[in-house]
This record gives structure tokens, C-alpha cells and sequence, in this order.
């Protein structure tokens, strides 16, 4: 037993894992050994996603079998829509109502019970259902809460396309499509991250995958992970309404102790990876729109912080613009990004249980020595 303190549990290990590889110095991300932008440029998300459930890339005909798999499983049960409904109508917090509504999934699996929480074959089930109809589920709310119906998921559709399918109500164009679908692919592990880990922990009480999803989305949900991708368009905006340079916005934000959202890692002293590739298709994308400005803030801000205060861009700060510039809803950037780690944290449920242990670390007691107790009336 060592009193040494770990705070956040910095650079402790707590497992072992094949599935993502990070060198923070480096600035490295790899799946399963692919690099992440040999992954962002010629894989798909489905593809993704058995790399990581099912340990090696698909053949064409696996593939083919793992999308129309997921592709049956979209629908959500219209029980689940009244209550997301009903959510909606109160204007809850997307990530609230994604919670909400994930851990209400399980009433409905066919496959659910209290028993074999140790099957890996039942978790996979589980945990296919479950990425599958997270799309529904966040696509639904949207459409709800600004007064229209649920679009129906269409099975002949991608995952990525389906989404923006069902956000809009119309078949994406091609390039809108491949650079979502390549956002979920980025988004879709990274090591022993805050909400995996909660995942894994809920899990290793030997609890279900269900339970591991809905801990793990209310986690993500906090600014300092998931949630920073949406304060960054925020602080876009806050730049373009202000009658600052991007940089004098960033430099008196700092001086007022702000931190600045979509910065610093705990991992990574570089730039992250994934804001590399996300740069280049915010810049792509406000390209072709003839709309520079929300990358051109980026930019600024990017620089003003590698040169003054030494802190690199992560994941979160060029997801804003992009998404933004894909007229997608601030608040629905978090769900996405829920969208796509729901397969990191299956996978990593998945592996966990392989080798299960109970997550339990110890507190240093800090608290006051044995005091006598005084009865309520004598207080
Ligand atoms: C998908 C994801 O989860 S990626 C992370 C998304 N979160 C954000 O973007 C929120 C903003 N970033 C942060 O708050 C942090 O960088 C975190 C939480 C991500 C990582 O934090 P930690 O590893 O705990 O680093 P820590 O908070 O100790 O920061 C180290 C130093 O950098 C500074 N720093 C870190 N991030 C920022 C930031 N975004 N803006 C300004 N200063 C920062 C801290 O003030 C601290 O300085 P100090 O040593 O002088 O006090
Ligand atoms: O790894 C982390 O701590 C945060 C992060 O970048 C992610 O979850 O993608």
C-alpha cells in the first residue's frame, strides 16, 4: 500500500490496453496500431468501430454484414421518443436527455436481463444497439425541440449520413456525409479519458454495458472533456460580437483568468492530432462556404496560444468551427461527439471485462481523529 497522492489519478496506470496508443510528446494517436490520419482519410466509422469491438479491419463481406447489422438496429421504440419528447418540451440539456434516454434503452433490448453481465457476446449486442440508436435518439430531440417530427432512420444510408439525414430531413451531399462520418472516426477512442474510464468503472462492479454508457455520457458531458467542443464555438461567437481582434479577445480572456476552451490536454504537450486533421476540413469547409472567419479566428487564437502561453489546440477546438460551418446546432456538438465514443467505450467495457478487477483507489483521510458523540438534544 503507498500514501503517495495521485490527484486525477496523473499518469497513473490502471489497465492494460490494445486499443488506442498515445505519445503525448510525440503527439501520436493510433487505433489498434493505424494512425489516426491514415484511419481519418480511407477508413468509416462502421469500419472504426469493428476495428476496435472486433480487433482487426473487416474484410468487404465482414463489413458489409457489421453496417447492415447496426443499420437494423437504428429504430428506437416510440416509448423512448415520448420521453425524449417530453424532455425536449423542458428544454433539457441534449447530453441530459441522451442520458436519460440511453439508460431507458435498455427497458427495450430484447436481449436484456439481470443475469451474464460477463457475456462478451451479449455486451457486443448491447453495445451495437446502443451506438446504433444514439443518432436517433440525439437527431430526434433536435427536431423536437425546434417543433418538428422524428425523421424515421433510413437503413440504406450510411451511419454518418443517416444522422444528418435525420437532423435535416434530406440526403446529405457526399462531402458533408465523409467529413462527419471522418469526425466520427477521430472522435471515436482515446485511451483511458475521464468518461471511458467511468464507463469502466460502472462496469467492473460487474453492472451492464447500458449502465457503463450512461455513466460514461454524463461525464462527457462536463467542459473540461465533451462539453469544451460547444464553449468553443461559444467563444467564437463571443470574439465576432466583440469589437476585438480574435487575439486581444483570447489575451484579456487569460488576464481575467478564463481558461480558454479547446486548450491544453492532459496527456498531450503538442498539438493534438486530431485538431490537425480537423484544422484542415474547417478550413476546407469555410473554404467552400466563402466563410473563413470562424477558421480565421481559430487560427489566430492557435497561434496567439502556441507563442504566449505555450498551449496546443485539443480535439474540441476545430470540431466547433467545422460543425458550425456543417450548420450543425452548438448544442448537439457534445452528443456528436457521444455518437462517436460510444465505441470507445464499448470497446474498452469489452476488453476491461476480459481481465475484470473492481475499480476502487483509496482517499488520504484528512478528516478529524475519533470524537466523542454528543446526542442531538444536548447539541
Ligand atoms: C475531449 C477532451 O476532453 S479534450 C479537453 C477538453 N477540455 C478543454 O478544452 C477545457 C480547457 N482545458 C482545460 O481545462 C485543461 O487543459 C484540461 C482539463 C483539459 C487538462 O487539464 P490538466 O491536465 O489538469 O492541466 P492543468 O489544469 O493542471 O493545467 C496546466 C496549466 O496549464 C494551464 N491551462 C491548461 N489549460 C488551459 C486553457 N485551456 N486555458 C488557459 N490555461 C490553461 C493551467 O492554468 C495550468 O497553469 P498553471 O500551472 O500556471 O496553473
Ligand atoms: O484523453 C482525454 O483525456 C481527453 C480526450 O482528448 C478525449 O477523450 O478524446
Amino acid at each position: 500500500m503507498t500514501d503517495e497522492l495521485a490527484k486525477g489519478l496523473e499518469d497513473v496506470l490502471v489497465t492494460e490496453s490494445s486499443l488506442s496508443f498515445i505519445d503525448g510528446e510525440a503527439g501520436t494517436l493510433r487505433y489498434r496500431g493505424y494512425p489516426i490520419d491514415v484511419l481519418a482519410r480511407n477508413a468509416s466509422f462502421e469500419e472504426t468501430l469493428a476495428l476496435l469491438w472486433e480487433g482487426s479491419l473487416p474484410t468487404e463481406s465482414e463489413l458489409a454484414t457489421f453496417r447492415e447489422r447496426m443499420a437494423a438496429e437504428r429504430s428506437v421504440d416510440p416509448g423512448v421518443i415520448e420521453t425524449v419528447r417530453e424532455l425536449a418540451a423542458r428544454e433539457e440539456n441534449p447530453m441530459a436527455a441522451l442520458r436519460t434516454a440511453v439508460s431507458m434503452l435498455s427497458a427495450y433490448d430484447p436481449e436484456n436481463g439481470d443475469s451474464a453481465t460477463d457475456d462478451a457476446e451479449l455486451t457486443r449486442h448491447m453495445g451495437r444497439r446502443i451506438t446504433a440508436k444514439m443518432p436517433t435518439i440525439v437527431a430526434a430531440y433536435k427536431r423536437l425541440r425546434d417543433g418538428s417530427e422524428p425523421v424515421e432512420p433510413r437503413e440504406d444510408l450510411d451511419h454518418a449520413a443517416n444522422f444528418l439525414y435525420m437532423l435535416d430531413g434530406e440526403v446529405p451531399d457526399q462531402t458533408l456525409a465523409d467529413v462527419f462520418d471522418m469526425a466520427l472516426v477521430v472522435h471515436a477512442d482515446h485511451g483511458i479519458n475521464a468518461s471511458t474510464f467511468a464507463a469502466m468503472v460502472t462496469v467492473s462492479t460487474e453492472s451492464d454495458v447500458y449502465s457503463g454508457v450512461t455513466s460514461a455520457i454524463g461525464t462527457l458531458k462536463g467542459d473540461l472533456h465533451g462539453g469544451a467542443n460547444q464553449n468553443v464555438m461559444r467563444m467564437l461567437q463571443e470574439v465576432d460580437e466583440s469589437d476585438r481582434s480574435a487575439v486581444e479577445w483570447a489575451r484579456e480572456a487569460l488576464e481575467s483568468g478564463r481558461r480558454i476552451p479547446g486548450f491544453g490536454h492532459r496527456v498531450y504537450d503538442v498539438k493534438d492530432p486530431r485538431a490537425k486533421i480537423l484544422s484542415a476540413k474547417s478550413k476546407a469547409l469555410g473554404n467552400a462556404a466563402g466563410e473563413l472567419k470562424w477558421y480565421s479566428y481559430s487560427r489566430a487564437i492557435e497561434e496567439f496560444m502556441d507563442k504566449e502561453v505555450g498551449i496546443a489546440p485539443n480535439v474540441d477546438f476545430y470540431s466547433a468551427s467545422m460543425y458550425y460551418e456543417m450548420g450543425i446546432p452548438i448544442d448537439i456538438y457534445t452528443p456528436i461527439f457521444a455518437m462517436s465514443r460510444v465505441g470507445g467505450w464499448v470497446a474498452n467495457v469489452l476488453e476491461y471485462r476480459e481481465d475484470n478487477r473492481l475499480i476502487r483507489p483509496r482517499a488520504r483521510y484528512v478528516g478529524p481523529d475519533e470524537q466523542s458523540f454528543t446526542r442531538i438534544d444536548d447539541r
